[in-house]
């Protein structure tokens, strides 16, 4: 990766490049949710992966759309008036910065907590410009979301043996879960050219360090997953499906079975890229360790014990790229 020349395109300043990859995820494992098979599928998917592709999930169409259409009004509304949603602390609106420790993308976005109590007071959403009907169709959609992502869990805990089959769904279901939710837009990068055939980096490589990510984007192409050899492939977008992350913190839970997948999202040259992020993650005091049920005989934890929010203390000090895990490690 490299940085690139001032001042050429002062507008890019910080924001990293990659070579471009000609490699298209084709294989992409792709689970159908009212299938019987879905069990086997995803175990194996978020095993060799830690990423799959979801349909006939159940969320309503309707809910994404009219989603889409609200962020799509508040991203073009002008500078200013975004801004008098930010800087985000972490929650709010952010422009081109991502977390605190000097990272940047081509990306604007709002993060949001999904917690009740950092969400709304006093029946007014806790992050100023934001309109009602906005905060509904957040509500709306993150609640069927969630619902979804705890069905896909309790369908990994069956299929791993794990009892109760709820365990890991109930953090997610818990009223004082830490998930969050987060809206990107990846603005059209027309000056892309001048980059010489080099791509513009919107969202730089990470692992999301929660449960479970769930994403959705519209039709703009530009997620990448690193597979376990390291190669970066490009995942062709499908705006009516769901595309799931494991989070580092399902890799401790199964002991390494499962592999939190590093992705990135590169700028396209023409076209706006929208995407909608729920972030399953467990209360802050919930311990992150291998459970106990899917422990062979003799197996040991690969993991230092701690807790989520040591977890997340942690990872707020650490760039966007740091192995946010290899500190916990045994
Ligand atoms: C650089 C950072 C942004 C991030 C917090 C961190 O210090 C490291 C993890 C980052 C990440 C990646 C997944 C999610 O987008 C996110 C909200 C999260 O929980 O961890 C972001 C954090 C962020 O943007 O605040
Ligand atoms: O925008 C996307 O598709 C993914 C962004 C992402 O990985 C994140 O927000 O953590
Ligand atoms: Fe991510």
């Amino acid at each position: 990766m490299v940085v690139v020349s001032q001042p050429v395109l002062e507008n890019f300043a910080n924001i990293k490049t990659c070579k471009p990859t000609s490699n298209i995820f084709t294989e992409i494992p792709t689970v159908d949710l009212s299938d019987p098979d879905a069990k086997t599928l995803i175990v194996e998917a978020c095993k060799e992966f830690g990423f799959f592709k979801l349909i006939n999930h159940g969320v309503p169409m309707e809910f994404m759309d009219r989603l889409e259409a609200d962020a799509m009004k508040f991203f073009n509304l002008p500078q200013p008036e975004k801004e008098k949603s930010g800087p985000p602390n972490p929650f709010g609106y952010g422009n081109k910065k991502i977390g605190p420790n000097g990272d940047v993308g081509w990306v604007e976005y709002l993060l949001f907590s999904t917690n009740p109590e950092l969400f709304s007071q006093n029946g007014k959403f806790i992050i100023p410009g934001i309109s009602e009907s906005f905060w509904c169709f957040v509500n709306e959609y993150v609640s069927a979301v969630r619902n979804m992502a705890c069905e896909v869990l309790e369908i990994i805990a069956d299929e791993l043996g794990i009892r109760p089959r709820n365990i890991l769904s109930r953090l997610l279901r818990d009223e004082k879960s830490d998930s969050c939710f987060r809206l990107n837009h990846y603005p059209p990068c027309p000056e892309l050219q001048a980059l010489r055939g080099r791509n513009l980096i919107g969202f730089g490589d990470h692992t999301d360090p929660q449960i479970i990510s769930i994403v959705r984007s519209n039709n703009t192409s530009g997620l990448q997953i690193a597979l376990k050899d390291g190669t970066w492939v490009s995942v062709p977008s499908d705006h009516s499906s769901f595309f799931i992350n494991v989070g580092d913190s399902l890799q401790v839970l199964t002991n390494g079975r499962f592999r939190s997948v590093r992705h990135r999202v590169l700028a396209d040259g023409l076209n706006s890229r929208i995407s909608m992020i729920f972030f399953g993650g467990p209360p802050l005091t919930e311990k992150i360790t291998p459970l106990s049920s899917i422990m062979e005989q003799g197996e040991e934890s690969l993991y230092n014990e701690f807790t989520w929010y040591d977890y997340k203390k942690s990872s707020y000090k650490t760039r966007l790229s740091d192995n946010r895990l290899g500190l916990f490690e045994k």
